[in-house]
């Protein structure tokens, strides 16, 4: 095989109560690339299609994912990058890590597969991090993965697959202004209290455990986040409006999208979330504020081949 095309998917990190460790993969919205083999050694971005983003390999966190592989793989050959953007950087669903983990799982098929789930994440964790001044893998490993994953440590990386209920459907409203990762971090608080960290964990255990039990009522029970969200909710013009009206409107929970300002809400089943897509809308139209909406079943598979040759 010399050159791929893969959909590389967008995805929900943090799920409210999970900040940094819980993420999921959406399946209606991602970028596309492709790689091909070059002579030349080394990688080079040759084309970028949607936003405005650096073409320099270091600059890129496609590039920067690619050359740690690089520098581990050694391979006899190069790469060269195209990259059609349809996730808006700053969104919130995780447009780095599309870029930084599409590259490195599109080489990987490219020589054979000789590194792993979990090796592959790592290396797309190095571009994530030119984006978001930390490494964290809450986007990374569900785009990769599929599903729900749980990423129980960082060094040394471990992933945990959760298995989520079958019906569950997630809507996503993106209010067109820009939160950067980075500084979207720079505002939370270094310590916490003992008595909202028992909270939250609380609620972390119980989410997980309502996964593996397809137990619905749990899961809205446990979607919470008095931590990061109390920080953030105030980057996001009328965030409460928009929660309270998705869980009127029959949500399970709803919650920012990883550092916002997208937001997004979990349901039973797809009329229910086209439900919230409704109500969420609404909120937005009475403003001057631009926004676009998502319905998407969980992406189980993850990065998907569109096709080789
Ligand atoms: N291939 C890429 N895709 C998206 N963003 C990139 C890419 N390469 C570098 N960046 C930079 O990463 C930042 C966006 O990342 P981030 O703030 O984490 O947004 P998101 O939440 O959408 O991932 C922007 O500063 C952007 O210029
Ligand atoms: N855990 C991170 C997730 C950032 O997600 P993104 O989609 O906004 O890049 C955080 O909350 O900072």
């Amino acid at each position: 095989m010399n050159e791929i095309k893969i959909f590389s998917p967008a995805t929900v990190a943090n799920v409210s109560c999970g900040f940094d460790v819980l993420g999921f993969c959406l399946d209606t919205i991602g970028d596309e690339m492709v790689v091909r083999k070059t002579k030349d050694k080394g990688i080079r971005i040759t084309k970028i299609e949607g936003y405005d983003l650096p073409f320099e390999a270091h600059k890129n966190v496609a590039g920067v994912s690619a050359l740690a592989l690089m520098e581990v793989a050694q391979p006899h050959c190069g790469f060269e990058i195209e990259i059609y953007k349809k996730i808006k950087p700053g969104s919130g669903i995780g447009s780095s890590s599309a870029s930084a983990a599409g590259s490195v799982w599109a080489i990987n098929q490219l020589l054979g597969s000789p590194f792993n789930k979990t090796q592959i994440t790592n290396f797309a964790m190095k571009g994530e991090a030119l984006a978001s001044g930390c490494e964290h893998a809450d986007n990374i490993a569900p785009a990769i993965f599929g599903g729900f994953t749980l990423v129980k440590s960082c060094t040394p990386l471990q992933v945990l697959a959760i298995p989520s209920p079958s019906k569950l459907y997630a809507t996503i409203i993106h209010p067109e202004i820009e939160i950067k990762t980075a500084e979207a971090r720079a505002i939370l608080p270094k310590q916490i209290a003992l008595k909202k960290a028992i909270t939250q964990w609380a609620n972390l255990g119980s989410l997980v455990h309502a996964m593996h039990t397809s137990d619905y009522e749990l899961i809205s029970d446990s979607l919470n986040d008095i931590i990061v969200e109390p920080f953030r909710s105030q980057l996001i013009p009328y965030f409460d409006v928009v929660k309270t009206e998705s869980i009127k409107a029959g949500a399970l929970g709803a919650g920012i999208s990883g550092s916002g300002p997208s937001i997004f809400a979990l349901s039973k089943g797809k009329a229910a979330a086209e439900a919230v897509a409704h109500a969420m809308k609404k909120v937005y139209s009475k403003t001057d504020i631009n926004f676009d909406i998502h319905l998407s079943k969980i992406n189980m598979e993850g990065i998907r081949v569109i096709k080789s040759n």
